[in-house]
């Protein structure tokens, strides 16, 4: 059987009642690269430019993404939210997506994969932040098996984790993960699963660092000479475009 991954690498999670939710499939391996591949080749949304933005939990991730879609026009794509929408939608993954997000662990790579291809694929633009993503070594390779797309570069939001904490605690979006015991769990994943993949685009040259331990304006500022240097583009020129022409 085709697989998802060159190298096996393990994916390993404890459903709560396996049977129930039909996941022996991931569990004892890796799901069919058909289950996740589209029959045609290369199309349109395989040759979008993909950012991944990267950092802590509550770094500000989000904020900063809905900021750099208003001003040049990419599409904002947060694994999180889709992965928290599965849960809504009925899936038969949303009952294990539900207890892993609760525990701060990563939801297996094929279905956050699924998830951003089949919301690119909708989305109808060419150019994607992928907000909290990939979150692991396992996430990068899937997706690069999958979507065989390669970041332009990847933002990461860098800030101390008592401020990522204080954040966190305030952000009051009634979310399940938001308390102190799942925070500290998320902590944990981010240091030993996250920060290798922040080291590994530093080794391609692909890291673009940013200190969010400042007022969101001011981080935003330094977001806008970034975007306005890699793309060669004046803040908003593209998007304004897009907009004349509709
Ligand atoms: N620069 C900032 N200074 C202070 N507060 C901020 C800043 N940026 C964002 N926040 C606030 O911190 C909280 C977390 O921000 P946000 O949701 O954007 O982070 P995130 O990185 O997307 O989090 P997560 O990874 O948990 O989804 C929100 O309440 C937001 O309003
Ligand atoms: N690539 C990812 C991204 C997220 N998750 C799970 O969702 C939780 C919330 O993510 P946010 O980015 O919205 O903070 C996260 O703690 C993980 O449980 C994931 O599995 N894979």
């Amino acid at each position: 059987m085709e697989t998802l991954v060159d190298a096996p690498i393990k994916v390993s999670f404890s459903p709560v009642n396996p049977i129930s939710l039909s996941l022996q499939p991931i569990k004892s391996g890796f799901l069919p690269i058909s289950w996740l591949q589209d029959d045609h080749e290369s199309p349109r949304w395989q040759k979008s430019t993909v950012v991944f933005v990267l950092g802590g939990p509550g770094s500000g991730k989000g904020t900063q993404c809905a900021n750099v879609v208003e001003h040049f026009g990419y599409t904002h794509l947060s694994a999180g939210d889709l992965l928290r929408a599965e849960i809504s939608s009925g899936s038969e993954f949303g009952a294990m997506i539900q207890s892993m997000i609760a525990e701060g662990r990563i939801v297996p790579s094929e279905i956050t994969v699924k998830l951003l291809c089949e919301a690119m694929k909708e989305s109808g633009n060419d150019k994607f932040l992928i907000d909290g993503f990939p979150r692991n070594q396992e996430n990068r390779i899937v997706f690069e098996n999958v979507a065989k797309i390669e970041p332009a570069f990847v933002l990461f939001f860098d800030c101390p984790e008592e401020e990522l904490e204080r954040r966190i605690m305030n952000r009051n979006q009634g979310r399940e993960d938001d308390n102190i015991e799942t925070i500290k769990k998320r902590f944990k994943v981010f240091v030993e699963s996250t920060l290798p993949i922040v080291s590994y685009y530093e080794s391609k040259g692909k890291l673009r660092k940013i200190s969010a331990a400042k007022p969101s304006a001011e981080v935003f500022e330094a977001v806008k000479d970034l975007f306005a240097s890699e793309t060669g583009e004046g803040e908003a020129r593209d998007h304004l475009n897009k907009k004349i022409s509709v």
